[in-house]
């Protein structure tokens, strides 16, 4: 994938301590939400925390290594439908609302994430 705009996304997230600060925000939404919990029920909140922050920071252009298992390894056998994937993107937007990315970055996040839905959603 290129990455015309070099750290610029990185940037406007507001480094690394803007995206930790938004994906702390995310996961326990994750987990309360009633269209995901289920999903999410005895996993380590603070190791997908962790995780989570490494791949959006890599995503983004900063200089993370996200570390963890391939999305398709990590996702395949939880039965994911588009309708799930839906849910966690809208849930994302609320999470960057309430930490006021700003609606481009936002934007430009969620252009990385979407593709991965091919590997995610198996059902
Ligand atoms: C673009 C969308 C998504 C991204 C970027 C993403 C990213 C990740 C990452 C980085 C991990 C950690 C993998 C590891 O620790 O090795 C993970 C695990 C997980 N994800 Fe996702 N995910 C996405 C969509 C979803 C959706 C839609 C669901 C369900 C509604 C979901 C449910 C889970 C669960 C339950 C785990 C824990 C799996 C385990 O510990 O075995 N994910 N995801």
């Amino acid at each position: 994938q290129t990455r015309p705009a070099g750290d610029a996304l990185y940037q406007a997230w507001g480094g690394k301590a803007g995206i930790r600060a938004v994906m702390a925000d995310f996961v326990p939404r994750l987990y309360a939400d009633p269209r995901t919990a289920p999903f999410f029920k005895g996993v380590d909140r603070e190791q997908l925390t962790a995780q989570l922050t490494e791949q959006l920071c890599e995503q983004a252009g900063g200089p993370c290594r996200y570390g963890g298992k391939p999305m398709k390894r990590a996702h395949e056998d939880l039965g994911i439908s588009r309708r799930d994937f839906n849910a966690l993107v809208e849930i994302l937007q609320q999470a960057m609302e309430a930490k006021a990315i700003p609606f481009a970055a936002q934007n430009g996040m969620l252009a990385r994430l979407a593709p991965m839905h091919r590997d995610i959603v198996s059902d």
